[in-house]
């Protein structure tokens, strides 16, 4: 079995170790949206990851509600994105877009429009607003006739993100953001051919994942999954019923790898008596699978030996230790990330964690 500082293929790349860098919102671009220089520092500091992807980026400004998060429609956003992939590059990484379409997720003092989603509804709890938190805005449904421009917007942003100097993408479709809330039942209520049945509503998900590889090829797209649990109000009656013929559907898409963050019972991110499905989404899933969420480097090796994971990705100690993998190599001890600067907007809590011997 391999270990976790082995090499893997994916795609169209190899990746010099398992140890992957996930996906993390830290809002240190601009008000409108618009990657700033010290992203650069941040993600080149981290690129001894097998993989980096990056930050969830805005496809567009109607799927866009987070202050301070970056985007990826307009020229000017690519523009600021070109020297932060040229970091990573020379630093000897590699990197992927994360395209998000936050779905009911975005307030409308962020986005100035009023949310979409499958069907109406109000995520509950506070999101993140330019005036502190604030109660979720009640979504409208998002029209059918709306789907062929929200088409055009995945295409758009992976063809944006190559231009930018990404090495590829990953959809993402996880976490009660606008894929997912198509996905599980709790969010569609549809009647079309979007909703109900579950190909029905692994219908969006499968729609983008194939305009964004007719875009930029398959070997660059990834797909981003969290089948099991509650998030921001997204769950399914049902996870396996929905998420193993998914999990298929991206295997015959033959996409580059996917993704799955997988809560537990006692999860410190996503806290669930829904089993993981992992096991079983194994045997339908060919490509790399990536998982994660509280996995230590025992526990994410014993994952590799049990051929249940192809890679481990880590999120919360990528913060705190940009110099995760030799820190794993070195059995070094590990900085604890500070949750009150996760998403301020200062170098404090983002590129000033120390490297080993600093
Ligand atoms: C500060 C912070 C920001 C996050 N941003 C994203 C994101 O942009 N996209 C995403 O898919 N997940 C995001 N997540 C979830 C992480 O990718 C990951 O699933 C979570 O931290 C659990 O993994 P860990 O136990 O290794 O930290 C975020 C988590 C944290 C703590």
């Amino acid at each position: 079995m391999p270990s976790l500082f082995d090499p893997i293929r994916f795609g169209a790349f190899t990746a010099k170790n398992r140890i992957w860098m996930a996906p993390l919102t830290r809002g240190r671009a601009t008000r409108d949206h618009v990657p700033t220089e010290i992203m650069a520092e941040y993600y080149a500091q981290r690129a001894s990851a097998g993989l980096i992807i990056s930050e969830a980026t805005g496809i567009s400004q109607e799927g866009l509600g987070w202050p301070y998060a970056p985007g990826i429609w307009s020229d000017a956003q690519v523009e600021a994105w070109l020297p932060i992939t040229q970091a990573v590059h020379d630093a000897g990484g590699l990197i992927f877009a994360q395209l998000w379409h936050m779905g009911r997720m975005v307030p409308s003092n962020v986005s100035g429009m009023q949310p979409v989603a499958p069907s109406a509804s109000q995520a509950p709890g506070l999101g993140h607003t330019y005036d502190g938190k604030k109660p979720y805005d009640v979504a409208r449904a998002l029209r059918l006739d709306e789907i062929p421009r929200l088409l055009d917007d995945y295409e758009k942003a992976a063809r944006h993100a190559l231009k930018a100097g990404f090495d590829g993408v990953q959809i993402h479709a996880a976490n009660g953001y606008l894929i997912d809330e198509f996905i599980r039942d709790s969010t569609n209520h549809r009647h079309d051919e979007y909703g109900g049945a579950v190909e029905n509503r692994i219908r969006l998900l499968k729609d983008v994942t194939e305009r964004v590889i007719a875009t930029i090829g398959k070997e660059r797209t990834a797909v981003r999954l969290s089948p099991n649990g509650e998030i921001q109000g997204t769950v399914d009656s049902h996870p396996e019923q929905v998420f193993i013929p998914a999990a298929k559907m991206l295997s015959d898409l033959d996409i580059a790898f996917l993704g799955m963050r997988e809560g537990a019972v006692d999860g410190t991110f996503g806290k669930t008596d829904q089993p993981k499905l992992s096991p079983e989404i194994r045997k339908v899933f060919k490509p790399p699978l990536v998982l994660n969420q509280d996995y230590t480097f025992e526990t994410a090796q014993a994952a590799l030996d049990s051929g249940v994971a192809d890679a481990i990705s880590f999120g919360r100690p990528f913060i705190g230790n940009p110099d995760l993998p030799r820190r794993f190599f070195e059995k070094a001890p590990l900085t604890k990330d500070v949750i009150e600067t996760w998403y301020t907007q200062t170098p404090k809590g983002y590129t000033d964690y120390p490297l080993l011997g600093d």
